[in-house]
This record gives structure tokens, C-alpha cells and sequence, in this order.
């Protein structure tokens, strides 16, 4: 097709207002790449109900199945219903069905977890004892009972909004979200307090979009490159190859994040001249057991997204997570 002739590029997405809202803002950000590559593509939403919408009654580590929230778009997307979608990273299965690709990972905006508190209430430390925190998630309320086993975790669910309204209509203290999907809606004035990564290790992709595509679409695969982030695409890398390599299910409290290491010039310049630049990463991963009796971390660190994601994978399991996998296997 010729650069002068339009396309419609349709946009997949979920209906909650987090998906349509971050939709948006990637749907801005492409027309902003189109204007200044003066590429004459076109953009239209999408709305795709999926199952993990349809079933926020019950709690979703019952339910299991992986990809819960994905599956419908992902055949919307080899039916050529629609050219991409926007995902949330942690959302998005390890493996990507054949055909499909992730075509870009925009710049991650913050990987951490946040509380929203009751008024007055300003840190994580400042919690009283006994206090009744909201989450749904295993590995958020493994961590916080590891440090705080005090803690009464109530299993919450639903989208952002209506997780800060259970603060107030189930009477609780605190409820732990991302404060990117904060963020993105414009209310981080809600965060009462972050949660600093050495107390909860947020999940694999927390904070990071995936743009998936059909690996034989030229087009929007040029198009997305523009949009991809080397630095976050990299992070990102490492967190989802320590979760290929764990094949944790949804049922066992499993974090990681990646971070860049700021390295010595003369460390950088050495590289080079062995050709390719490969920036140092550090990876953090937990493995914990689903009441916070038993928490396992590791730090390490290399310069193969990949290879480091597996390394950390089979230290952990080395270390004593091969157990609590086992156990939750046996379980189900
Ligand atoms: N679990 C659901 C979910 N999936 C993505 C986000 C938003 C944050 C992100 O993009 O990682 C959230 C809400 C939350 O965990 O608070």
C-alpha cells in the first residue's frame, strides 16, 4: 500500500475504564509518531468483552486459566477484527499464540505498589494493628503479611474505582493497587503512600503496556517499533522470562521487577569496543507461600534479559520454591 492512501488501524481493547483510558492515551501517542513520520494511518477503538470481565463476582485465583483477560482479543486479532491491542503487561501470558507478536512496550510510568488509606493515614508503617487491608492479589498479601503479619487481608475485587469505594463500603484500613493504573487515570492525588520495593516486590510487567500485533502486519510492526521503549522492552524481558521459567500459576505469590544499573563510564566504554552495548540489569524475584509464612528472594544481576530471568528462576527454585510449587500443584 502507498503512503498516500489511508488506513484504518483498529484498536482492540477491554471496556473497564482503565483499559478504554490507557487505549486512549496509546492511540494519542501513535497519532503524535503518524504526524511527525507523516504516515497516513487512521485509529478506531474496539470494545471486546472478555471473560475475565464477566466473572468479577468470584475471586479469580479460583477460577485460574491464564490469559483470562486476553483470549477473546487475541482472536479478535487473528481474525482481523482488529490490527493491535493494548494490553497491560502483567495481564498478558508468557507465551504468545502463533501468529501474534508484542509489537511494542512503551516506557513504563512506575512498577511500584501504592496503598490508598483511610484520612490520616500516610504510610505503610503507620497502619494499626489489625488493620484490614484490601487486596485480591497472593502476591501483595504474602508480602504485607510477611512484614506485617498482623494484617487482616480481605480478598477484594473489581476495577480501581470501585476497589477505593470497598475502602469505605467494607470498612477497611487500606487497599493496595499499582499506582500506575492510578497514574494513567489521573488520580495519584488518592495515593496515600508507595510501597517501597524491598517490602513488596511488584508483579512481572507491573506498569508496562504491551502492543500486540500479527507477526505478518509490516505495517503496524514498523509503526509500533516507533512506540517501543528500549529500556522498558528490556526490564520487561528479564521480569517475563523469570515467569516463563517458574511456570507459576495465578495460585502462587510470584513478583519480579528489573532495573537498569547506572554503571562507570569506564565499564561502558570497555564493552563497546567488544562490539555491542548491552546495559547492565538487576533483577529482584520473590517466590512466596500463599500466607506469608514462607518468602523467598533473590537478587541478580547480567546482561541477557533472558538468560537472567532464568538464572534467578532456578536459583529460586533451588532455594526452596520448588516446594511451595509442588504443594500448590498438588492442591488443584
Ligand atoms: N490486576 C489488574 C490490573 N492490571 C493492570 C493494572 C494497572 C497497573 C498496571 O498496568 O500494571 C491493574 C490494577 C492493579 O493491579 O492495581
Amino acid at each position: 500500500m502507498s503512503q498516500n492512501a489511508w488506513r484504518v488501524i483498529k484498536v482492540g481493547t477491554r471496556q473497564s475504564q482503565l483499559a478504554l483510558t490507557q487505549t486512549g492515551q496509546v492511540i494519542d501517542q501513535l497519532n503524535d509518531i503518524c504526524i511527525h513520520h507523516r504516515l497516513n494511518y487512521r485509529f478506531e477503538v474496539h470494545k471486546i468483552v472478555t471473560k475475565g470481565d464477566k466473572i468479577l463476582d468470584v475471586s479469580l485465583s479460583k477460577v485460574g486459566g491464564k490469559g483470562l483477560f486476553v483470549k477473546e482479543i487475541e482472536q479478535a486479532l487473528l481474525d482481523g477484527v482488529i490490527d493491535l491491542a493494548v494490553h497491560s503487561m502483567k495481564d498478558m501470558p508468557y507465551e504468545q499464540p502463533t501468529g501474534l507478536m508484542n509489537g511494542a512496550t512503551p516506557k513504563r510510568l512506575s512498577a511500584q505498589d501504592c496503598l490508598v488509606m483511610k484520612e490520616g493515614i500516610t504510610s505503610f508503617a503507620d497502619l494499626p494493628v489489625g488493620a484490614k487491608v484490601g487486596t485480591s492479589s497472593l502476591r501483595r498479601s504474602c508480602q504485607l503479611k510477611y512484614v506485617r503479619p498482623d494484617l487482616q487481608i480481605e480478598f477484594i475485587r473489581g476495577n480501581i474505582d470501585s476497589r477505593i469505594r470497598k475502602l469505605h463500603t467494607e470498612d477497611l484500613d487500606a487497599v493496595v493497587l499499582a499506582a500506575a493504573g492510578l497514574m494513567r487515570m489521573g488520580w495519584e492525588d488518592k495515593i496515600s503512600a508507595y510501597i517501597a520495593e524491598d517490602i513488596c516486590v511488584p508483579a512481572v510487567g507491573q506498569g508496562a503496556l504491551g502492543i500486540q500485533c500479527r507477526e505478518s502486519d509490516e505495517q503496524v510492526r514498523a509503526l509500533l517499533q516507533l512506540l517501543n521503549d528500549e529500556q522498558t522492552e528490556i526490564t520487561v524481558r528479564a521480569e517475563r522470562s523469570f515467569l516463563g521459567a517458574i511456570e507459576g500459576s495465578c495460585q502462587v505469590p510470584i513478583g519480579a521487577q528489573a532495573i537498569l544499573v547506572e554503571e562507570e563510564a569506564s565499564d561502558v566504554a570497555e564493552l563497546s569496543e567488544q562490539g555491542t552495548y548491552y546495559p547492565l540489569i538487576e533483577l529482584t524475584a520473590i517466590v512466596g507461600s500463599t500466607d506469608g509464612s514462607v518468602l523467598l528472594k533473590e537478587v541478580m544481576r547480567g546482561r541477557h534479559p533472558e538468560q537472567l530471568g532464568e538464572e534467578i528462576a532456578a536459583q529460586l527454585l533451588a532455594s526452596g520454591a520448588d516446594r511451595i510449587l509442588a504443594e500448590v500443584n498438588l492442591n488443584q
